[in-house]
């Protein structure tokens, strides 16, 4: 897992960071590998964590972005796309396996709660062995523990660690309907320096293209032709017009590449574009580069063009 290089720039000596909370959720422990000694503050939503980073209450914010299972986080998108921008500059994979948490001696489960991404992970278990229970969603997995000890629910759907935050008990552990289940969460701050290319990176974008025939396939197309691989590709509605989307769209490599730059400066000339950070992928997995689409190949390329406009080839 990388952590955030970029904050050794920093002139802060502790890095204040946001984080989706409240204590005890998934992003919580992103954040802390992400950020170890990192002064951490929770925020009930990701808009108000992003928000936090907006108004300069925070040096960065961390926030879950996608699951194996349940695809995208919504919030996380919407939160990107709208207000000032922000980019990422560091990204977590972690495990994810659920524990369920009740108030210790409480005997009947007629109500289990946790956040939508984690209900969607243990649907099948808690059909199996909750099946009387109503699930209830909650703003995070944390949140549903504070609402169990509150008593506003009898069950948690939450992340092991939250039974050290919460006087709760521990009905089960390590469960999960998908095997090898993993969330990847962002680190994204306000706009500066990128992190550098490492060569096993991911850049994110969101396109606004006009609402015409082709207009999507026209924007993959500059990306396949120059061989840059995708590994993400969602679609947002615009919200004030019925029919129109956004596209949120992740590939390899680093905006400060050749290839990547040749790539973006086309879709630029096709839609409105919002840059969404480089940085270097969790997994370390370096980008497929193919014959002929290779950085020096594009700067061959450019050197052999610039000598026919001097003249000196033909
Ligand atoms: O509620 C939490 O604990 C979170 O960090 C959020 C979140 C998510 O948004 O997917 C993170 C990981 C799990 O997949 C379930 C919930």
């Amino acid at each position: 897992m990388k952590t955030a290089t970029w904050a050794v720039s920093s002139l802060r000596l502790v890095l204040r960071i946001a984080y989706f909370g409240p204590q005890g959720t998934f992003t919580e422990q992103a954040a802390r590998a992400l950020a170890p000694g990192a002064d951490l503050t929770p925020y009930e939503t990701i808009r108000l964590a992003l928000a936090a980073v907006r108004e300069g209450g925070a040096d960065a914010a961390c926030i879950p972005i996608e699951n194996s299972v349940e695809g995208v986080v919504p919030a996380t998108l919407d939160g990107l796309s709208d207000g000032p921008a922000l980019v990422a500059v560091a990204e977590a994979v972690l495990p994810i396996r659920f524990s369920v948490l009740t108030r210790p001696g409480q005997a009947e489960i007629r109500t289990v709660a946790s956040h939508p991404h984690a209900l969607a992970q243990v649907r099948e278990w808690l059909e199996a062995n909750l099946p009387d229970a109503t699930a209830v969603a909650s703003s995070s997995t944390a949140a549903a523990a504070v609402g169990v000890v509150e008593g506003t629910f009898d069950a948690a759907v939450s992340a092991p660690v939250a039974i050290e935050h919460y006087p709760l008990e521990e009905l089960v552990t390590g469960i999960a309907d998908v095997d090898d289940a993993q969330t990847r969460f962002l680190l994204v701050r306000r706009p500066g320096e990128l992190p550098a290319p490492t060569g096993a990176d991911r850049t994110s974008i969101v396109a606004a293209a006009e609402n015409r025939t082709g207009t999507l396939a026209q924007l993959l197309a500059e990306l396949a032709s120059r061989a840059i691989n995708l590994t993400r590709l969602d679609a947002r509605p615009v919200r004030d017009s019925f029919g129109e989307y956004r596209f949120f769209i992740d590939f390899e490599g680093h905006v400060a590449e050749p290839r990547i730059v040749d790539a973006l400066s086309a879709l630029r000339r096709r839609c409105q574009l919002r840059f969404l950070g480089s940085h270097p992928r969790a997994d370390g997995v370096p980008a497929t580069v193919e014959p002929g689409a290779g950085n020096q190949d594009f700067l061959d390329a450019q050197a052999w063009v610039n000598a026919v406009v001097k003249g000196e080839h033909a």
